[in-house]
């Protein structure tokens, strides 16, 4: 149902604008509530609703997770108060809810007034609530606390309401409960979104200046870009420029999405659309960027505009390796939609030719390995992630060290690692337990508060390096799932690292060199050498696997000889028998890899490296 009258988008005073953002722990209900919301205010009718119609990715419904945030212009007619009957425009702005994702969030946040801090009341607060309502008081967000899923048996209102409104300092009653399910409360969350969260303001007259909060590759419209007003007006057919780059583009189209695409001749203070300008690539229309109108533009950008950097790095190898190509093709299509994902051609005497990529996170890694393999049909080996390690060495050279392979030889003064603070929120049984984890992963305590009687958070400073590998999945099991975790980037530390080869037959296989703490080298030897010793068939004479430090070797396994006579069963004088044998020997030695003089099968790297790769996070989900 397009808006009618004076809330034509272009045309709504800013006092009848609400710019509000969900903010959640992941699976407490925010794409269900933002569906209810869609059906009260009418712009998505009965019939065309689909349970979380806000998430459009395949790979976003099926895991349930949201990835790309985007914005739904809902009119709504004021139901209860001093504003009954008035009509008033709310622009929703889905978060996305991951820590990968951080800086989307921070940016979301930023085109909006208020937030809605949505907890589950069967759950309570946890750690991606709290990291999320800092972000949000970061940004002067008005929060309303709201306790979602009333309606579930194993509810306590009551417990939660009191342990929110302790967290953000306001009294019981002021938390709203709502129930995304069956749409309790959820008109009247509407009314009080319109009553405590402050209009936008800005000067209609100064210079245009609208912040880019995202920025969405589409195969038939290039890149559609999502902009809040703060400043001005935006006209269509005007020409605009990105502040940070100063690119100069055509505006094809302006519009609302409420919550499909409504074309508009302007955009003014407060309001919250798309623009679309024919570029084919998200990196010239970045997150966090402030677009201005080229004819009378502003001088000063928005502020908060920082480039997405890359955290976890990963070699990318398609199994059947004529499938190269393919993979660059892949890759280059993906990154019209990411800007924050980075790859180049790296080469492996074990794996052949791949990518080096850089993401933001495992889950990121993770998404985009799925989406190689799903949308574009291709069979992948994944190296084990690793961070990035800046190494300066004793003649003064600096070494930013994305891959363990390239690990620097020679004299090596100090090895630098990123560090990160984590977030760790615990029922008070497991204090002890999720202490013993962060100690053994080299974490260092930091600080440590009750949130209610029997509710921790413990905050700790950790190696990027320990929680890439199975930290969530430990973290999750030692306290039944109850422990909630949430990190930020928090500098680099040095730090006693070594890098640590395994040789097959004395030849360095690249694939398996890996950068470890001095304490864990011997375990990461000792496992991957043992696991290779099944993995790998006899050869027809003895090969030793050495895991080494430098030249120092640390464990050792042995394939013992065997000669593999395959015609010794056919006795008879056959000549057809032995050589379809013959040939047949031939065919598997294809699907062999030649590491020095040693056949390695395919599937030997692959099941070594998918179970030392970290087992993939479950996109921090249970
Ligand atoms: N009983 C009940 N279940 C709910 C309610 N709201 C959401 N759920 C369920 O909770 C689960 C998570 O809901 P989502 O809406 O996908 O959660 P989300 O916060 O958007 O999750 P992410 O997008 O992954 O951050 C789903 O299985 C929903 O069906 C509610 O009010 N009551």
């Amino acid at each position: 149902m397009p808006p009618t009258g004076a809330l034509l988008p272009g045309a709504t005073p800013p006092d009848l604008i609400r710019n509000f953002c969900i903010i959640a722990h992941i699976d407490h209900g925010k794409s269900t509530l933002a569906d209810r919301m869609l059906q009260l205010t009418e712009v998505v009718d009965a019939r065309q609703m689909r349970a979380q119609y806000l998430d459009r990715m395949d790979i976003e419904r099926e895991r349930g997770i949201t990835i790309k945030s985007q914005a739904v212009r809902m009119p709504w007619q004021v139901r209860e108060g001093e504003q009954a009957g008035e009509m008033v425009v709310l622009n929703m702005i889905d978060t996305p809810g991951h820590v990968d994702f951080t800086y989307e969030v921070s940016r979301s946040l930023a085109a909006c007034e208020g937030a809605v801090l949505l907890v589950d009341a069967a759950q309570g607060i946890e750690a991606q609530t709290l990291a999320n309502l800092y972000l949000a008081l970061e940004n002067d967000l008005h929060v309303i606390p709201v306790l979602n899923k009333i309606d579930l048996p194993a509810a306590q209102p009551e417990k939660y309401a009191e342990e929110l409104a302790h967290l953000i300092g306001c009294d019981p009653s002021d938390v709203l409960r709502v129930s995304g399910k069956t749409g309790e409360g959820v008109a009247h969350l509407l009314d009080e979104i319109v009553r405590q969260i402050p209009a936008p303001k800005g000067d209609a007259d100064a210079p245009a200046r609208a912040m880019i909060f995202d920025s969405v590759y589409d195969v038939y419209r290039g890149v559609i870009t999502y902009i809040r007003v703060i400043d001005g007006r935006i006209e269509a057919r005007e020409r605009i420029k990105m502040m940070s780059t100063g690119a100069v583009h055509e505006l094809l189209e302006l519009g609302v999405i409420s919550p499909e695409p409504i074309k508009s001749a302007a955009l003014g203070v407060g309001e919250v659309g798309y623009l679309i300008t024919g570029v084919k690539d998200v990196r010239q229309s970045r997150v966090g960027d402030t677009v201005t109108i080229n004819a009378r533009p502003a001088t000063e950008a928005l502020g908060g505009y920082s480039d997405p950097k890359p955290m976890v790095y990963s070699g990318l190898y398609p199994i059947d390796g004529s499938d190269y190509p393919l993979l660059r093709d892949a890759l280059d299509k993906l990154k019209l939609n990411d800007a924050a994902l980075v790859y180049e051609p790296e080469t492996s005497a074990a794996l052949g030719f791949g990518f080096r990529c850089g993401f933001l996170g495992l889950l990121h890694l993770e998404i985009i390995r799925e989406r190689l393999e799903r949308e574009f049909g291709l069979d992948l080996i994944s190296t084990a992630p690793n961070v990035v390690y800046r190494v300066d060495m004793e003649d003064g050279a600096e070494r930013v060290v994305t891959n363990p392979s390239e690990y620097p030889a020679g004299k090596i003064g100090t090895v630098y690692e990123p560090v990160v603070r984590a977030t760790v929120l615990t029922p008070n049984d497991y204090v002890g337990a999720v202490m013993e984890l962060c100690q053994g992963r080299r974490g260092q305590l930091q600080g440590m508060d009750y949130l209610s009687a029997d509710r921790v958070e413990l905050r700790y400073t950790l190696p990027l390096a320990e929680i890439i590998f199975d930290f969530f999945d430990q973290l999750k099991s030692r306290t039944k799932g109850y422990a909630s975790l949430d990190y930020e980037p928090s500098g680099e530390q040095e730090s006693d690292l070594v890098k640590v080869d395994i040789l097959l037959h004395g030849e360095p296989v690249d694939a398996f060199s890996a950068i470890v703490h001095k304490d864990k080298a011997y375990n990461y030897g000792v496992t991957i050498a043992s696991k290779l010793q099944k993995l790998i068939p006899r050869q027809q004479f003895e090969v030793p696997i050495q895991a080494a430090i430098g030249s120092r070797v640390i464990a050792r396994e042995t394939i013992r000889a065997i000669r593999k006579d395959v015609l010794s069963k056919c006795y008879g004088g056959d000549i057809t028998r032995k050589r379809k044998l013959l040939e047949k020997q031939k065919e598997g030695k294809k699907r062999m890899k030649m590491v020095g003089r040693v056949e390695v099968p395919q599937e030997a790297f692959i099941a070594a490296l998918s179970t030392s790769d970290a087992p993939a996070d479950k996109g921090a989900k249970k």
